[in-house]
């Protein structure tokens, strides 16, 4: 290779990348002068940019040269074409290439496009020739594969009346491209190793006198080359690329595959096209073994067709007349085209932000669903998917007979529906999937209806996750049955063993029901309990957080054990009955619906029959357990528990829970929940009607409170030792040092100094002066509060104000506002009512 290419490929092998002089000589161990000219006269010959001044700073033109002709050059193929560029300029010889891929994808047209591209940039020269040998024409011949490859000398067989040059001959100096070299054999595959290793190789007959060549090796295979090629082979050849299925392709991409090709028709045929848009989607929509030589064929047969029956005809119509038809020519611009479908992706996006926005604004499925469509108009208009018949059948087996919901169908517009699903498919792609707030809002709304939604997308996008973008369907198939659906407000669960038992039972229930009831999950006769617990486990996580609690029916094993294996995964109150009959859970769906409370159920369960057992479970856990609620938040109760977990025995179970339903419970003097709580521990004092110990954790700073702590502990079997860590860590986690260390954002010492100076001013209102214990619990959740503010900012609209019951309490909320303006300022937030509100029952004891 010359210098000056060497110089060349330093900036070619990386054309993101700037270089100086000097790195560029320090490179190729040139000196800082030589490589000046060659870098000159290469910007001179239009080759590289030159941008700065003194350092200059060279830079690759990105030029792709002879692959501008590949669709993808610059988009989903960038990657690979870079590679193909590099196997070209490596020196001395390029770099032997292995290109797989399914069938028709392009291998053959990447590989002439390397021989032309290596051409024009002069490494080969003018005369060099693209020899190409399909291994796949030798199959069964093993003999004839060879001798075409490397020749044979007269009388190497009977039939050899003459020396004869094989492609290995006639590439000499050029390429020389080895289609489905999977079926080579391992004989010619260690025949071609040892010439790519050697650059020499013997003809069929010759044994003396090795022909020498310099050649450069592409091959081709749509086979997995591991199982199939010798390992010493392929160890020689070191790059090997994918290219990708047509239907994997960007959705730009597979628009140009498919325009190119009526345009080479247009151009055959010396005629205008007009092409239905519906066509157009279904070729866009292909997955066809021979990938894009099969689009080629299938647009070559429609246009052939079209023509045959109206050969004067002048555009040919290729679909309908009468729909929405697209003009092509021989001279369309492949790039513009089609690019109104992607002008979607944006009016997609536009329907996402709406419908977070109404949302918000508690806007009804119905104005929703108006707004969509309207959006969307265009696209109605385009396309007339006549589809809308197979999506109501779809929907009425997966969601009407399944689930039961008794569907005002006509409600649903299944043509538009059907063709929003067209729409999503097509531009499937040109979503990504970082964004998951949609969804998550939709959760919270209609977690029921999403789950069912969920189910039946299953259906209509097999094989493809469910994309935030895509829940732009729910309103028009679920917008009009969902509040029904979300009347609903228990985890209702079927568990059968056997193929159909426990779905026939739903089908059943929820029809007669009308709505749905319950989830049913058939299981294989040797389905062990763990296995059936992952399902339970599995549905419950995608229901929503305020369902009263779980009913689970299912036909046979242990009660005792089935019950004890899905209270682990569910703080929520908790029904198992076994022994399942239609009958029964016909009675206990109806009383779901007519919303009876969870423990008239669980009583009428007891009487369904002499065989049924079952067992309810209201509380917390049914093991002795101690509550952890800390009203500066769910990351401190759990930091908590952590330490506990960590320090103790095990036997009790630290559980945490939010600190505004512990005091909902607290105040509805539940005993029931608190059954097998030892004590609870929070961070502020509550009062309570039962007889429970409710411990400030901020007293076990002082020894009095440890003490006490301690005596609880150890009553509860636990050790000295081990409490004794416990508390130290207690200590460290509730002092200064603890609350820099968990701010995570804030710079500690800033927002500690304003704490303190809030602090000081409630103090001088009040003139009052707060021991260290209130103190530092100040501290703490003030600090957490502005820092969980900032993270979680929201608009002054979303905020929820408290009323203030008394004078007392008033007089505190605006003096908290006065006082904590500045901060609000300072960090653009707003303090909520209801942080003031757990600042106030903080102080008020003092004030
Ligand atoms: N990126 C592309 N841009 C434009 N045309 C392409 C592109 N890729 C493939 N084609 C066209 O698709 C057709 C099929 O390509 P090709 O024959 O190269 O596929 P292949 O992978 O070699 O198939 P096979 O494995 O069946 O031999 C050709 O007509 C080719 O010109």
């Amino acid at each position: 290779m010359r210098t000056i290419d060497k110089v060349y490929q330093v900036l070619a092998n990386n054309t993101s990348k700037k270089y100086t002089t000097t790195q560029v000589a320090q490179e190729l161990g040139l000196t800082r002068g030589d490589v000046s000219t060659y870098l000159t006269k290469l910007f001179q010959r239009g080759k590289i940019n030159k941008t700065g001044t003194r350092p200059f700073y060279w830079q690759a033109k990105n030029d792709s040269g002879k692959f501008k002709k590949m669709i993808g050059v610059d988009g989903s193929l960038k990657k690979l074409i870079a590679k193909c560029q590099e196997t070209i300029l490596y020196p001395p010889n390029g770099m032997p290439l292995l290109i797989t891929g399914p069938s028709g994808v392009g291998k053959s047209f990447l590989a002439r496009l390397i021989f032309e591209e290596a051409r024009r940039q002069k490494v080969i020269s003018p005369k060099a020739k693209f020899v190409v040998l399909n291994a796949a024409d030798y199959a069964n011949n093993t003999e004839i594969l060879s001798s075409a490859l490397f020749g044979y000398k007269k009388g190497a067989f009977t039939g050899a009346d003459h020396d004869s040059l094989g492609l290995v001959d006639q590439a000499d100096q050029g390429y020389l491209f080895l289609d489905e070299v999977h079926r080579l054999n391992f004989e010619s595959q260690e025949k071609l190793f040892s010439l790519m290793d050697s650059g020499q190789f013997y003809p069929l007959g010759e044994n003396k006198k090795p022909h020498r060549v310099q050649v450069r090796f592409l091959f081709a295979t749509t086979e997995n080359v591991d199982n199939i090629l010798l390992k010493t082979f392929l160890r020689r050849i070191p790059l090997q690329i994918y290219m990708p299925k047509y239907i994997d392709r960007p959705l730009n991409e597979r628009l140009q595959i498919v325009l190119q090709a009526f345009v080479k028709e247009a151009q055959t045929v010396h005629r205008q096209l007009k092409v239905e848009q519906n066509i157009l989607n279904k070729l866009l929509q292909k997955d066809l073994p021979g990938n894009i030589g099969s689009i080629q064929n299938e647009i070559k047969h429609l246009c052939a067709s079209a023509f045959a029956e109206n050969p004067v005809e002048d555009p040919i119509i290729i679909g309908q007349p009468n729909e929405a038809l697209r003009l092509i020519s021989s001279d369309s611009d492949v790039i513009s085209f089609g690019r109104d479908i992607i002008d979607f992706v944006p009016k997609i996006k536009k329907v996402i932000s709406e419908i977070k926005l109404f949302l918000q604004q508690e806007k009804t499925a119905a104005e929703i669903n108006i707004m969509i469509f309207e959006i969307l108009n265009d696209w109605f208009k385009l396309t007339s998917v006549n589809n809308a018949g197979n999506l109501k059948r779809n929907f009425i087996q997966k969601i009407g007979s399944k689930y039961g919901v008794n569907v005002d169908f006509a409600k649903i517009d299944w043509q538009k529906s059907s063709q929003i699903i067209e729409l999503i498919t097509l531009v499937y792609d040109q979503f990504d999937d970082e964004d998951a707030s949609l969804i998550n809002l939709l959760r919270m709304k209609f977690p029921r209806s999403i789950y069912l939604f969920n189910q039946f997308m299953q259906s209509v996008l097999p094989d493809k996750k469910i994309k935030d973008f895509t829940y732009i369907l729910f309103f028009p198939l679920f917008g009009s049955i969902s509040p029904k659906i979300e009347e609903i407000n228990y985890n209702a669960i079927l568990l059968a063993h056997g193929k159909k038992t426990a779905t026939s039972i739903q089908a059943v229930v929820n029809s007669l029901c009308g709505n749905y009831i319950f989830e049913a999950f058939d299981m294989p006769i040797d389905s062990s309990i763990k296995q059936i617990n992952s399902k339970v486990q599995e549905y419950l996580d995608q229901q929503g957080k305020n369902t009263v609690g779980t009913i689970v029916l299912f036909d046979m094993g242990s009660l005792n054990q089935m019950f004890k294996e899905i209270k682990s995964i569910s703080n929520k109150e908790l029904l198992v009955i076994n022994n399942i009959t239609t009958a029964m859970a016909l009675d206990v769906g109806l009383r779901i619906q007519q919303k009876q409370k969870f423990k008239e159920i669980a009583k009428a369960s007891t009487k369904y029959g002499e065989t049924t057992g079952s067992q309810y479970y209201q509380g917390f856990s049914d093991q002795k357990n101690v509550i952890v609620a800390c009203m500066s938040g769910d990351g401190v109760s759990r930091e908590i528990k952590k330490i506990m977990d960590n320090t103790l025995s095990g036997k009790l179970k630290i559980i945490t829970v939010d600190y505004k339903k512990l005091r909902h419970l607290l105040d509805q003097e539940d005993r029931l929940f608190f059954s097998n709580t030892e004590f609870v521990l929070t961070t502020t004092e509550i009062r309570n009607k039962i007889p429970i110990e409710i411990i400030d954790i901020y007293d076990v700073l002082d020894k009095s409170g440890a003490l006490h702590l301690t005596t609880l502990l150890e009553n509860s079997g636990e050790k000295l030792t081990q409490i004794k860590v416990m508390i130290e860590q207690f200590i460290r986690f509730f002092s200064i040092a603890g609350i820099r260390e968990r701010l995570q954002i804030l710079n500690p010492d800033v927002v500690i100094e304003e704490v303190q100076y809030i602090t000081k001013r409630y103090e001088k209102y009040y003139n009052i002066e707060l021991d260290e214990k209130t103190r530092l619990n100040l501290y703490t959740h003030i600090s957490l509060m502005i820092e969980r503010m900032v993270l979680t900012k929201r608009e002054s609209k979303d905020l929820v104000s408290i009323n203030s019951e008394t004078e007392k309490e008033k007089e505190f909320f605006s003096i908290s506002k006065n006082i904590f303006k500045s901060v609000e300022i300072k960090y653009n937030i707003i303090i909520e009512d209801y942080e003031i509100s757990l600042i106030y029952q903080l102080l008020s004891p003092f004030i």
